[in-house]
């Protein structure tokens, strides 16, 4: 059978990335109450492709994550592994993976304790390069509530708060829970989300956020101040999007922080 991939191409244009998106795949990521969990991933693979070939092996990326059967472990040693037998595979200088999927954690109602799962989206990205040096960034997105300081400082009555979110991507040193990074932007928030609130809870939630009035500034500002002092995170970028109850567009921030000049080893 012909493999027409495999013909040489004379247009003389390596390509950066080519590969598979949007692959749905059960994962299991690791769970800091729980072990693990098992939650599904929509995965991108790619691989550079040099000037003289026609085509990748598109089938051989989906056979690398078949080899584990619905036993993927999203860890930074299976990340790593995975990247090398990209290149190894496609016979490539580079490889790239990216992998986002719903991650849940159980969160208890502030007063009332009644349990609920709240869904974050998260992210891995992994990057090998040609000197097979292998660079990881993690995200997650976290749902806040946030009050706007100076609708309250100007107002009889109330102040306009909303639905926020946050977007966090950081490498680090070593491995960092997804959970801890879902709590540090928490805690900038005017308040966090929840899944589960009876009457209680939202009276508690309703004045914890007013006592606790914020900006998009204040919250990327204190979510950096905390990134800083942790000597974990290398690097990080960060924005906060508040989906303004008074206006039919956003607030938004973002700052980006090289702490060093080093990337995640995986
Ligand atoms: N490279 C490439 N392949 C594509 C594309 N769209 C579909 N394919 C198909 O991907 C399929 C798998 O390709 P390969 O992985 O090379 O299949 P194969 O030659 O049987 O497998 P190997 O022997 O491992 O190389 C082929 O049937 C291609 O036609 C595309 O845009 N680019």
């Amino acid at each position: 059978m012909i493999d027409i991939q495999k013909q040489p191409d004379y247009r003389n244009i390596p390509i950066d990335q080519v590969g598979i998106k949007n692959l749905k795949y059960p994962v299991r990521v690791l769970d800091r109450s729980n072990g693990t969990q098992h939650t599904v991933a929509s995965i991108n693979m790619y691989v550079d492709l040099p000037h003289h070939s026609k085509g990748t092996h598109m089938s051989r990326f989906v056979e690398l994550l078949h080899s584990f059967r619905n036993d993927l472990e999203l860890s930074l040693t299976t990340l790593s592994h995975i990247l090398d037998e990209m290149k190894k595979i496609l016979g490539a200088k580079s490889s790239h993976v990216d992998i986002s999927f719903p991650y849940f954690i159980e969160k208890k109602a502030p007063e009332s304790g009644s349990p609920g799962l709240v869904d974050y989206s998260c992210r891995f990205l992994g990057t090998s390069n040609e000197n097979d040096e292998i660079d990881l960034v993690s995200e997650v997105v976290v749902p806040i509530t946030s009050l706007c300081p100076c609708s309250k400082e100007i107002s009889v009555h109330g102040a306009h708060n909303q639905r926020g979110e946050v977007r966090l991507s950081t490498r680090f040193r070593k491995f960092n829970w997804i959970e801890d990074m879902i709590e540090l932007v928490e805690r900038a928030a005017s308040c966090e989300i929840y899944s589960v609130l009876k009457r209680v809870d939202e009276k508690y939630v309703t004045e914890l956020a007013y006592n606790n009035p914020k900006f998009v500034e204040d919250i990327v500002r204190d979510i950096a101040t905390a990134l800083n002092e942790d000597d974990n995170i290398t690097w990080f970028e960060l924005s906060a999007e508040n989906f303004e109850s008074i206006h039919n567009h956003s607030a938004y921030a973002y700052i980006t922080s090289s702490k060093e000049d080093v990337g995640t080893k995986g």
